[in-house]
């Protein structure tokens, strides 16, 4: 099973998407990071230049990685699970609207989905669970039982 081995990771934003305000997007992401530090031994340490664990970046079509975006809707996210250079990197559609309410789409709940692709979780059958496929807009906590089964059994 791909998940980090030591505690303590390292993120950086490597450019920001001009939907939000850059305050806004760092508030964001230490949000998302803090659901998962929550429930795990983890920790996430800020850098803002060199190389992180997870480097966060928007781009749109093709960004860099041959796995390319497709404009507006449809993808609107990926990340790549723990490992050395692009393991653990998370990358937004900047071809979607992203926002801080319930309108499409929300970065929240985008990040800590992607996030939780970055620390080892896949994909899953519970259509009450974060980790599910499509994305939906909750408010609340954004764990379900099942996302925190599944990231107990990585760090638990
Ligand atoms: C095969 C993957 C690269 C699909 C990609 C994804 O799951 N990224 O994590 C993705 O962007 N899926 C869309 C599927 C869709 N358009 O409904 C999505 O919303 N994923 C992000 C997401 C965000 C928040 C919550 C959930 N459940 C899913
Ligand atoms: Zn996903």
């Amino acid at each position: 099973r791909l998940k980090w081995e030591r505690n303590d990771l390292t993120f950086r934003i490597t450019n920001y998407t001009p939907d939000l305000k850059s305050t806004d997007v760092d508030r964001i992401i230490r949000r998302a990071l803090n659901v998962w530090s929550a429930a795990t031994p983890l920790t996430f340490r800020k850098l803002r230049e060199g190389i992180a664990d997870i480097m966060i970046s928007f781009g749109s079509k093709e960004h860099g990685d041959f796995n390319p975006f497709d404009g507006p809707n449809g993808l609107l996210a990926h990340a790549y699970p723990p490992g050395r250079d692009i393991g653990g990197d998370v990358h937004f559609d900047e071809d979607e609207n992203w926002t801080n309410d319930q309108s499409d789409y929300n970065l929240f709940i985008v990040a800590t989905h992607e996030l939780g692709h970055a620390l080892g979780l896949a994909h899953s059958s519970d259509p009450g669970a974060l980790m599910y496929p499509a994305y939906s807009y909750n408010e609340g906590f954004p764990l379900a039982e099942d996302d925190i089964d599944g990231i107990q059994d990585l760090y638990g």
